[in-house]
């Protein structure tokens, strides 16, 4: 005890350490500062530590998030190069890698991210043993894949932010178009994170209502209403927002924080992440596609197994067999 803390205080007790809700962001780019930053300012967890390969860069986000400790509630805030600073964390999320420039595709940056993965994976889990690992960075469900492979973890430890994102947009888009909240508009998109994902138009509903006992042709080709666009409008996002700004990183940053939420609050809420769908609608592929899925403490502990239309199952297995053969070609 210092000499000004000794006689400031007159001690009754030691300290009780709180139950740790440690987090690891790995990668402080536009994603892994927009994900800190959700984390600190929504209480999701009051214990950040900050992975990346870049020194001065990594002081000057800890000092900067360190100084708004005031707002906040007074969290721990760490930053390091070393893996051994993310030791004890219960979630750690990967957001590390190189992202897509004006006109490249996530598919694009396979290797180069999943190079990153061989060092970053193996020293998450040496140093964090119980901890879910969420993958963010792109092409996300291969990634997701890489990861558990090199892992080695149960499936239930990895998964992929997958899809949540493209499912709050999808929701936003239509609840723009029927003038209601985004919350009240139930629909799902699952699949790929990236062009072939699938919109699970059967299942779009409000208050129970399904959309498509109304509008019988919603989503299809010849949809007078030409609802179809919304899911073109889904899948442009990404490219839209990198034209106009150079990345994306709130939306996603909120994505990863709630995924975390749910797995330090234990609250088994529904998100469409990307898991692993073997022996899934039919599926024999060892890939990583998004699934609504229960997710809780111990990560992902069961499928949502929806009544998809023949036409959805279709684009599901496109996308599967797509990733299947990307994935055959990486230098593990
Ligand atoms: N899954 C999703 O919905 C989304 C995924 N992304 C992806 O997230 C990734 C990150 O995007 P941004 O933050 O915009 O990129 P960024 O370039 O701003 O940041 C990437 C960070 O990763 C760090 N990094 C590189 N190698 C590393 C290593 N070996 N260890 C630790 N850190 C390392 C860099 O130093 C940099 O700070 C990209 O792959 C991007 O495509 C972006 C938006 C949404
Ligand atoms: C970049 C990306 O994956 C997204 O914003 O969806």
């Amino acid at each position: 005890m210092s000499g000004v803390t000794k006689n400031l205080f007159s001690a009754i007790s030691d300290p009780k350490p709180m139950t740790s809700r440690k987090v690891t962001v790995v990668g402080i780019g536009a994603v892994g500062m927009a994900t800190a930053v959700s984390l600190l300012c929504q209480g999701i967890s009051n214990d950040i530590c900050l992975i990346d390969v870049m020194e001065d860069r990594l002081k000057g986000e800890m000092m900067d998030l360190q100084h708004g400790s005031l707002f906040l509630h007074n969290p721990k805030i760490h930053a390091s190069k070393d893996f051994k600073s993310s030791a004890g964390s219960k979630v750690c999320i990967v957001t590390a890698g190189v992202r897509q420039q004006e006109g490249e595709s996530r598919l694009d940056l396979v290797q180069r991210n999943a190079n990153i993965l061989k060092t970053t994976i193996p020293a998450l889990c040496q140093h964090s043993p119980d901890a879910i690992l969420i993958i963010v960075s792109n092409p996300c469900d291969i990634l997701t894949y890489v990861a558990w492979k090199l892992s080695k973890l149960p499936v239930n430890r990895v998964f992929g932010s997958g899809t949540n994102l493209d499912s709050s947009r999808f929701r936003f888009l239509i609840a723009q178009r029927l003038g209601c909240s985004t919350s009240s508009v139930h629909g799902w998109i699952i699949g790929e994170h990236g062009d072939s994902s699938v919109p699970v138009w059967s299942g779009v509903n409000i208050a129970g209502v399904r959309l498509k006992d109304i509008a019988p042709k919603m989503g299809d080709d010849d949809d007078p209403e030409l609802w179809k666009k919304v899911h073109k409008d889904v899948i442009d996002a990404a490219y839209q927002i990198i034209k106009l700004k150079g990345f994306t990183n709130w939306a996603i940053g909120l994505s990863a924080a709630a995924l975390t939420n749910t797995i330090l609050t234990n609250q088994h809420n529904v998100h469409a992440v990307s898991v692993m769908v073997k022996g899934r609608h039919g599926l024999d592929y060892e890939v990583f596609l998004s699934l609504p899925a229960v997710i809780g403490a111990n990560g992902v502990e069961k499928v949502v197994m929806q009544h998809l239309a023949p036409n959805e199952r279709c684009a599901l297995k496109f996308s599967a067999a797509m990733l299947s053969e990307i994935q055959c070609g990486i230098k593990l």
